[in-house]
């Protein structure tokens, strides 16, 4: 099985940047503190992804469980003012840990401290991301948490999970890879269940899958129901979502050499979602379509595609497959897309309803005139 590669995870034998997450239940030896030769482990993993040129940024728990172990207590305090303490003296624990295996391989981390407002906030957001994207380039390896210390309950991500997905939404990351005590998603909590089945693919938005995942165990926090959200969020930048044992021998570099290892949750509109980043990228416009008021309002409200009835007028040469501009009656750029008919066409075909078009040219190669795939509103 190790080398065989499954249809459907190609997304993370490709993925040329990841977000990996390891969660509390996996990092904390059973409440122990921290769990130093497993931590070990998964960096001589990322040490490994990272040789073959992978960018991976690490979300890590822990500062919590390692703070309380530190200050000789025994039990998760309740108070917040007591959780920030654990934390503070914990995320140095955390930082000094990776940081010394980091160094075995010759690779430098850095500690990178967020709240829910740094993400909020549009500014603080790009700042978050610019240094991010700096350390990524500069080849270390950022280790995220949460900036527990300056959290309370009203504003805190408090699990890792959304943070981690996050992370991926801001790198734009290709796959989020969260490691924790068990080997995926199962139909139902195997704490509870222990004939539960493993889930090996889904769709992150699967409603049926949603309603499998329930809530952690005693040391991590958010349980399968914030993995399936944090699947959810990753899937709007087009992230798969890997959830896997971090216990398994090798599992991230098995994940990524496509392994059938874990549940593997995909974007349902993965495809659509990087096609259109292309799209807006694309700077060759060959000609331009005016669009009507009603089109124009589809268009931007629905998602819909562009019928040649809601088209006025259009300029320019261009053939099947080129892209295009459209414009409202005003000149506004609306959306640009790639046509499904040439100039010559378009024009014999504009403001004609769509089940005209084999009368008026002799064929028809699809009703629209832009699909809404191959169309992004500006
Ligand atoms: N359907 C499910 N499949 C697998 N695990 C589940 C499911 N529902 C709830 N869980 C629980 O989720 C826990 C993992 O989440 P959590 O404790 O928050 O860990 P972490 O700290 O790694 O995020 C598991 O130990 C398990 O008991
Ligand atoms: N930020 C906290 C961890 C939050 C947490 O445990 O989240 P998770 O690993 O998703 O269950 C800490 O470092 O202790």
């Amino acid at each position: 099985m190790s080398n065989e590669r499954v249809p459907g995870r190609e997304a993370l034998t490709s993925a040329r940047r990841v977000v990996v997450k390891i969660g509390s239940a996996l990092l904390t030896n059973d409440g122990r503190g921290l769990d130093e030769s497993a931590i070990g482990g998964w960096v001589d993993q990322i040490a490994a992804l990272h040789g073959r040129g992978i960018e991976v940024v690490l979300v890590s728990s822990g500062a919590v469980a390692a703070g309380m172990v530190r200050l000789g207590w025994s039990a998760r305090p309740s108070a917040v003012h007591e959780l920030q303490a654990a934390a503070a003296v914990g995320q140095t624990v955390l930082g000094q840990c990776y940081e010394g295996h980091f160094t075995r391989h010759g690779l430098r981390s850095a500690q990178i401290l967020l709240t829910h407002d740094d993400l909020s906030n549009r500014k603080r957001y790009l700042n978050a991301r610019s240094a991010l994207r700096t350390l990524v380039a500069l080849r270390v390896v950022p280790v995220i948490n949460e900036n527990d210390t300056v959290v309370t309950d009203e504003i805190r991500f408090g699990d890792n999970d959304t943070l981690g997905a996050l992370v991926a939404n801001l790198l734009e990351a290709e796959a989020l890879l969260i490691l924790t005590d068990q080997e995926g998603l199962f139909d139902a909590d195997p704490r509870l269940h222990p004939g539960a089945q493993l889930i090996h693919e889904g769709r992150a938005d699967d409603p049926r899958l949603i309603a499998m995942a329930g809530g952690g165990g005693a040391l991590g926090r958010g349980g399968m129901t914030t993995k399936m959200r944090a699947a959810r969020l990753a899937a709007r930048s087009g992230a798969v979502t890997a959830i896997a044992s971090g216990r398994q021998a090798d599992v991230l570099t098995r994940l990524i050499e496509g392994e059938r290892l874990g549940t593997l949750l995909r974007p349902e509109h993965a495809p659509l979602a990087a096609r259109k980043r292309w799209l807006a990228g694309q700077l060759q416009v060959r000609g331009s379509l005016t669009l009507d008021a009603g089109a124009v309002g589809v268009l931007r409200e629905r998602g819909s595609s562009l019928l040649p009835v809601g088209v006025k007028a259009s300029s320019g040469r261009f053939v099947r497959g080129d892209m295009v501009v459209c414009l409202d009656e005003q000149g506004e750029r609306v959306a640009k897309g790639l046509v499904n008919y040439g100039s010559d066409e378009t024009a014999r075909i504009l403001g004609q309803p769509s089940h005209r078009i084999e009368g008026l040219l002799g064929y028809m190669e699809a009703p629209e005139l832009i699909h809404r795939d191959n169309l992004v509103i500006l």
